[in-house]
């Protein structure tokens, strides 16, 4: 069987169009970036203290060592694309890079990061859309020409949208070879299409939240999950399964490829009121990626890709997967008046019944 690689992809989506043939480098660039970032995951803890605190954020989240490490790498191969500006997490402001450049690009260079040394997937999450000028990040993600994540596990795997479909390529590890990490690529590194076009499952019985918040949680988040964890004996009328990485990236993968719902929404802990993950660099790109596979991405009640950024690091509660699951719990949000009293607590039925 023969795979599609990237390179042939990227290239036939791009014919002629210049601004095409500048996603098309730019996706290059990152693709390159990861090959490097997950060539220093794989050697751990041999190169060196990874999740080694260097600093925090504005609002209190710690940077490490991979978190630094990525960017840099992630930035320098961006300065080979026809990139104006760039905007990362490990940033506070964006970054002017090519003057003459036609592309903005947003990145989260490691998504995942409480997992860098315990050997759990982590990733690099990516959009892509038009220097429009100074706001170039601050456009909707619906604006945005292409979108993707890079996941370093057992497989290397770039998911990627140029916006009709959503599809997979994994790094052919025979294709390309270091000499010792950090060193330049040798050969030229191969990602090959495996998966083409891929479709959400419309319905899932697979959720993944972060349940020690549960205290924290408003009511349609508390509503929901305990409506999936009641079984067959709840609302629901059957069994539900969870799951939670901690590594976004590792849950979108699952979910594109089984189906799912994965929710970090808003709670009442200082700080989390609009939930921990960012619109511009996070939410957006894997908005993108799920509705053009069909399935959903909400802040439980809004379309992500319809929300108008206010800021680079502006977080936003984020709910993605399955469609029937995603626009279930946009029910329990906007119309709280169809959740009946909580008792008896399995009484409830019609809007919510599945
Ligand atoms: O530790 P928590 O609160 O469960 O949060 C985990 C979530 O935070 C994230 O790690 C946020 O991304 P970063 O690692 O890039 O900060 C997601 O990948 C993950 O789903
Ligand atoms: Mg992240
Ligand atoms: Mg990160």
């Amino acid at each position: 069987m023969t795979h599609e690689t990237l390179q042939d992809h990227l290239e036939r989506w791009a014919e002629t169009d210049s601004l095409r043939q500048g996603v098309a480098a730019t996706v290059l660039a990152l693709a390159g970036a990861g090959i490097a970032i997950s060539e220093l995951i794989a050697a751990g803890p041999l190169a060196g203290a990874m999740a080694a605190v260097r600093g925090y954020h504005e609002d209190g989240d710690s940077q490490k060592e991979l978190d630094v490490l990525a960017d840099q790498l992630v930035m320098d191969a961006l300065r080979t694309a026809p990139v104006a500006v760039l905007g990362s997490e490990e940033l506070p402001e964006p970054v002017e890079l090519d003057p003459r450049g036609t592309l903005a690009v947003a990145v989260d260079p490691l998504d995942g990061s409480s997992n860098i040394d315990i050997n759990i997937s982590v990733g690099t999450i990516f959009s892509i859309l038009p220097f429009t000028g100074p706001n170039a990040l601050l456009q909707p993600g619906s604006r945005q020409l292409a979108a993707g994540f890079l996941v370093y596990g057992p497989q290397v795997a770039l998911v990627l949208t140029l916006g009709a479909g959503t599809h997979i390529f994994i790094l052919d590890p025979t294709s390309y070879r270091f000499v010792k990490v950090q060193d330049p690529v040798l050969r030229n590194p191969v990602f090959l299409k495996v998966r083409d076009s891929i479709v959400v499952p419309p319905e899932t019985t697979e959720y993944a939240i972060n349940g020690s918040n549960a205290r924290h949680w408003d009511n349609a988040i508390r509503y929901y999950v305990e409506d999936c964890q009641a079984g067959t004996e709840g609302p629901r009328g059957k069994d539900f399964n969870t799951r939670w990485t901690a590594s976004m990236v590792a849950e979108a993968y699952r979910i594109l490829t089984r189906g799912g719902v994965y929710l970090y929404p808003g709670d009442a802990r200082k700080g989390y009121a609009n939930g921990r993950l960012r619109l511009v660099y996070e939410a957006n790109p894997i908005a993108f990626l799920m509705e053009q596979a069909r399935g959903g991405a909400t802040d439980g009640r809004r379309r992500i890709l319809d929300i108008i950024p206010s800021e680079l690091h502006q977080r936003i509660p984020l709910v993605f997967g399955s469609r029937a699951e995603v626009d279930r719990i946009a029910r329990y949000h906007c119309d709280p008046s169809q959740l009946p009293e909580r008792s008896p607590l399995f009484g409830r039925r019609g809007l919510l019944r599945a």
